[in-house]
């Protein structure tokens, strides 16, 4: 089974509260979800591997770390998760970054794919699927479903709220992906939003509403 990580670090939690609140403006809005996103970046990458090298200090040679040089790509689900792709780049420059296009239908709630375009070396590369909402999880577990189709192996998911619904669905589809969550809320309202969440994280980052 997926393990689950909740990031309760204080910044995080303090940024959280200003995206929930709907006189937020757009302009804030993506800056926060920005924000946060390097803080969310700073704890997914935790576990990197590093080696050991020596450099010279100005006093003696020292045995010091630095990263093992790990493939990585960040994969935003559009178009929300393109709001967390520069916040994760500010720590992780050097990775590539793919796109997949995914809408959830208003009626069906059922995710629609209309884009997809990986690094050729998809297949090799460590994974982070970012979304800001993880609701039902179909449109989660829809692009895992997509990357797997095209070979790839390691794949981890980054999202600022999730629904336990959510979680559990792609736990259960995925359960070799782990899960990385700013909050996790209490439900999804009949309509599939997010209680209490944020409302609609694309258009609320665009300004589309
Ligand atoms: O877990 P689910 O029930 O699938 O819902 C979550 C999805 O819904 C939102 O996208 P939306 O369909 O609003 O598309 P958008 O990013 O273009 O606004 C959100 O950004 C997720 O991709
Ligand atoms: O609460 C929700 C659920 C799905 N998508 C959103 O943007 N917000
Ligand atoms: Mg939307």
């Amino acid at each position: 089974m997926g393990k689950v990580f909740v990031f309760e670090h204080p910044l995080i939690q303090h940024k959280l509260t200003y995206i929930r609140d709907k006189s937020t403006g757009t302009k804030e809005f993506r800056e926060l979800v920005d924000e946060i996103s390097t803080l969310m970046a700073f704890e997914i990458t935790r576990d990197l591997p590093l080696q050991e090298i020596e450099v010279e200090t100005p006093v003696q040679l020292a045995k010091t770390n630095v990263l093992a040089g790990k493939k990585m790509a960040i994969v935003p689900i559009l178009r929300a998760g393109i709001g967390m792709v520069d916040g994760i780049l500010k720590l992780i420059p050097a990775a590539k970054v793919g796109h997949i296009g995914l809408y959830r239908d208003p009626e069906t709630l059922q995710p629609v794919e209309y884009y997809f375009k990986m690094p050729s070396d998809v297949q090799e590369r460590e994974l982070i699927v970012v979304d800001p909402m993880l609701a039902t999880g179909g449109s989660a577990i829809e692009a895992v479903n997509s990357l797997k189709k095209r070979g790839a192996v390691k794949i981890r998911f980054m999202c600022i709220i999730a629904a336990p619904e959510g979680v559990e669905a792609l736990q259960k589809a995925h359960p070799d992906v782990d899960i990385y969550i700013a909050a996790l809320d209490e439900k999804l309202n009949e309509k599939g939003y997010i209680v209490p969440g944020l409302g609609d994280a694309g258009d609320r980052l665009f300004g589309t509403k």
